[in-house]
């Protein structure tokens, strides 16, 4: 669970300080007009590490002075910029803070220069990687942090005309840009690289500025087209119960300059680009305005680059804003401009909060036995961010890699197998391979595919078997049906077995282990008995009085007395008399002639009479005596079979 701990709670010595204001430096670039000109054309001058001075236009013999938290003078160097002003906050990172430098001013002052530098001059961005590694490294070893570890990410992002495009992997187009429940601004799917060292750093970092806008104007021959901002993101996490989580993020940005499009000279697209940088810088002064004014609505969304400074300005990040500026005369108002937003900047209160989370010791991956974590990976929705490249917030990309990785084919049905083959196919015919659910190493899928085989060949062989079983079994009823119709010279009118109902209707041909069955079997009209199989009860077609014509014709069927013995016939008596007391719904409807109807009338008059006393009381429901008899006779001769 994510938890907020102010600067107050924290006991950091000096860091215990009241909320951070933004911090702001002014960056004077060197002249780079034709020597002759210089002394001219200057309208700017630094007067001391703090302070600064403009002409100002109104009266030129008159100047306007501006104070910052530094201010660096056109002769200072990289080192001097970066250790003055960025240094300081980097430590803030290891405690789960968040700080955030970024560059401003107009086009052509210098911002690229500061932030990136070049291979002899390196800017804040190398130097603050450099050192966050050493200071994690420093931190690591340090005997307070024996039970942590220090993990640095990076992913490095360009809002380019308001979409924000990914640099690492510049297939990520447009991505959002989200805030959680604890009002940390986050841009899921973008991608996240981890730096060991700064040869990793390199590696990501070197190809991904290639991919930035960046286009020749008439005032900068390689001016940025877009605001690109790297972030840096330092996690602390704790080794043993209750395993904390520190996550401080480090925002390095370098904005696009204002442009003036009359001096730009730009055109078609690049004037659309202009258009971009000039709102968004425009709707960052109205942030900054409405901030200082202490207005309840800041007009954040009203652009994608305020929207990702959200943390940085007013939010919860140690913030740093480097001005730069031109001396030249010709920037002169740019300049003006650019230092009244700086001025107003500066008033800006920060409130830095730490950013820490615990995780249960369930959860935590050491706490984790390794069944534990072979279930986690087989879990098919787990996520589980690999070591090296993951994205951030990327539910769809995660989702895909978890389901490749984890689905443990060798343990799945061969049904399922049958099912997610055919998918493949699909996909495979769309064009989408890389979706592919068993894109699982070769050997594997090629077992997969034999042992499924295996089973197919299983389950047809089961099939021929039943149906021999069947065969085999019709072909004994058949034998027997034949050798009982020559010995007792029977007539096809012989009682049909469906007669008895259900218990009875168990008999099944293909069950291989015969049902106990009692064949009931008509006499000849001349009244020969026959024992049945069942000893003590004998079946005998009632004498024919007069042979009755219906009068569609047909005659009638010819009816049967059954002849039992006395003990059999109570005990029957006995059994179908615990049933009609006893017995559930479903038990009374499977007794002979007794349907849903009768059921209900039986269970409704027990419950208000008590048991019957013997099965002839159902006559009070309104069977009458000879319907009893036949029950009787009918359900002794089937609890008897059963
Ligand atoms: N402090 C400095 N020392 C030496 N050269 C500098 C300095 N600052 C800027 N420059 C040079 O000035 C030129 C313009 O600088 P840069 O590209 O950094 O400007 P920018 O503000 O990023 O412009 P844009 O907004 O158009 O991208 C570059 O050639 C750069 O090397």
């Amino acid at each position: 669970m994510a938890k907020r701990v102010s600067m107050m709670d924290q006991h950091l010595g000096p860091r215990k300080a009241t909320p951070a204001r933004v911090r702001v430096a002014v960056r004077l670039r060197p002249c780079m007009d034709h020597e002759d000109d210089k002394t001219q054309k200057l309208c700017v001058r630094g007067l001391d590490s703090q302070t600064l001075e403009i002409v100002n236009w109104r009266n030129q013999l008159e100047t306007m002075q501006y104070q910052f938290d530094s201010f660096y003078g056109d002769n200072a160097s990289q080192r001097e910029v970066y250790t003055g002003s960025v240094c300081p906050i980097l430590p803030n990172l290891l405690i789960g803070q968040n700080a955030s430098v970024f560059a401003y001013g107009p086009t052509g002052a210098g911002k690229t220069h500061t932030m990136l530098g070049n291979p002899n001059q390196p800017g804040v961005i190398p130097r603050a990687v450099r050192d966050l590694l050493q200071i994690t490294r420093t931190a690591a070893s340090a005997p307070e942090n024996v039970n942590w570890s220090f993990t640095i990410t990076m992913s490095y992002v360009e809002i380019y005309q308001e979409k924000v495009m990914d640099l690492l992997d510049p297939k990520n187009k447009d991505l959002p840009i989200r805030e959680d429940k604890d009002h940390n601004i986050l841009i899921p799917g973008v991608t996240q690289k981890t730096v060991n060292s700064f040869g990793d750093f390199d590696e990501h970092f070197i190809p991904a500025s290639q991919n930035r806008t960046v286009a020749s104007t008439k005032l900068n021959d390689r001016s940025s087209r877009s605001h690109a901002v790297l972030l840096i993101k330092v996690l602390k996490s704790q080794q043993i119960s209750p395993f904390r989580q520190l996550t401080g993020k480090l925002y390095l940005i370098d904005l696009a300059g204002s442009e003036d499009n009359r001096r730009t000279g730009n055109q078609g697209i690049r004037l659309k680009e202009s258009g971009a940088i000039n709102s968004s810088l425009f709707t960052l002064s109205k942030v900054v305005d409405a901030l200082n004014q202490g207005l309840p609505r800041i007009p954040y969304r009203d652009s994608k680059l305020t929207r990702l400074l959200q943390d940085s300005l007013g939010g919860s990040a140690h913030s740093v804003m480097i001005t730069n500026i031109a001396p030249e005369h010709r920037y002169y108002f740019d300049t003006l401009t650019a230092l009244n937003f700086a001025a107003k900047s500066k008033q800006i209160i920060n409130k830095p909060f730490s950013q820490e989370t615990t995780q249960s010791a369930a959860a935590h991956p050491a706490m984790k036995r390794p069944r534990e974590e072979a279930e986690a990976a087989a879990a098919p929705c787990a996520r589980k961010k690999s070591k090296t490249d993951s994205a951030e917030e990327s539910p769809s990309s995660s989702m895909d890699a978890s389901v490749k990785r984890k689905l443990k084919l060798a343990s799945l049905d061969p049904g399922v197998v049958e099912r997610l083959l055919k998918l493949d196919k699909i996909l495979t015919e769309k064009g989408m391979k890389e979706s592919l659910l068993l894109s699982t190493p070769k050997r594997e899928r090629i077992a997969l595919l034999k042992k499924w085989e295996e089973s197919q060949v299983e389950i047809e062989k089961l099939k021929e078997k039943q149906k021999e079983l069947e065969q085999k079994a019709m072909e004994a009823e058949a034998r027997l049906d034949r050798s009982n119709s020559s010995d007792c010279n029977l007539s096809d009118s012989s009682v049909n077995e469906s007669t008895f109902r259900a218990p009875l209707r168990g008999r099944n041909t293909s069950t291989a282990k015969a049902k106990k069955v009692l064949r009931v079997l008509p006499m000849q009209v001349n009244s020969r008995v026959q024992e049945t199989m069942e000893e003590g009860i004998t079946v005998i077609e009632k004498k024919q009085r007069k042979k009755q014509v219906t009068s569609g014709g047909q005659e009638n069927e010819p009816t049967w007395e059954v002849n039992m013995r006395t003990d059999l016939m109570e005990s029957g008596r006995e059994r179908i008399l615990k049933l009609l007391n006893g017995g559930s719904m479903k038990e009374l409807k499977s007794l002979q002639k007794i349907g849903e109807k009768k059921a209900k009338l039986i269970i409704g008059w027990r419950e208000v009479n008590g048991p019957f006393n013997k099965v002839e009381d159902l006559s009070s429901i309104g069977i009458s005596a000879k319907q009893v008899s036949s029950f009787l006779k009918a359900n002794i001769l089937s609890i008897i079979a059963s």
